[in-house]
């Protein structure tokens, strides 16, 4: 039997750049940010997480369990995923980050495979040399090394990540898909993009 994996939809953050904004609720093609995602990371998984720090119920309206951060103070991406890591029952723990609407249909699959042909903890999607340190699969093993790592005031994931053994996947025949919405204008632009479906 294969290993079943939760996925875990980051939308934790505070959108500065996009004003203060609650980004994974910021309509997209007439969708909240974090709809498209739901929708395409949905069917890859065995089950789904939201992290989130506001609008708690408007983010469990769509039906997923939703867990906060734990470590305080909005200590990024990584405090996410500790979260997720804490809430999550299945030994395999994939995310996403809720602006990113166009991500991989086949993220997981591909992920995964690296993964277990490498014996790896983590694998994380890169196009050209640039890795997508949202888009990752990781063991829930590596939570009590993540929970000492965040308490021990470390918040970047490099750092973290050479205490790992690593894979890279590279989707370089998709890297649209890793589109990342930051601003309004992106917004409006990408929603826009005649190439994107
Ligand atoms: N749980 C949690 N997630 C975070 C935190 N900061 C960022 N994220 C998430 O990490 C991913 C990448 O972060 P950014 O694109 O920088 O989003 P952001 O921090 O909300 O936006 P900016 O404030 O403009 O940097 C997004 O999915 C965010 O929701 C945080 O402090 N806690
Ligand atoms: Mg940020």
């Amino acid at each position: 039997m294969t290993e079943a994996i939760t996925g875990l939809v980051l939308a934790g953050g505070l959108g500065r750049r996009m004003g203060g904004v609650d980004k994974g609720l910021q309509a997209f093609r007439d969708e909240p940010m974090v709809a498209h995602v739901i929708r395409r990371l949905a069917p890859q998984v065995d089950a789904l997480i939201i992290n989130a720090n506001q609008n708690i119920e408007r983010y469990a309206a769509f039906g997923h369990p939703v867990a906060p951060d734990a470590i305080a103070g909005f200590a990024g991406p990584l405090a996410g995923l500790h979260a997720g890591l804490s809430a999550c029952t299945t030994p395999l723990l994939v995310t996403s980050p809720c602006d990113s609407p166009f991500l991989p249909l086949d993220l997981v699959a591909r992920l995964h495979a690296a993964l277990a042909r490498e014996g790896a903890d983590l694998a994380v999607a890169i196009t050209g040399d640039q890795p997508h340190p949202v888009f990752s699969l990781v063991r829930a093993q590596v939570l009590p090394g993540l929970t000492e790592f965040l308490e021990g005031g470390g918040r970047k994931v490099d750092l973290w990540y050479s205490a790992l053994k690593v894979v890279e996947v590279p989707f370089d025949d998709n890297p649209d898909a890793f589109a990342n919405i930051n601003t309004l204008n992106e917004l409006a632009t990408l929603a826009a993009r005649p190439d994107a479906s």
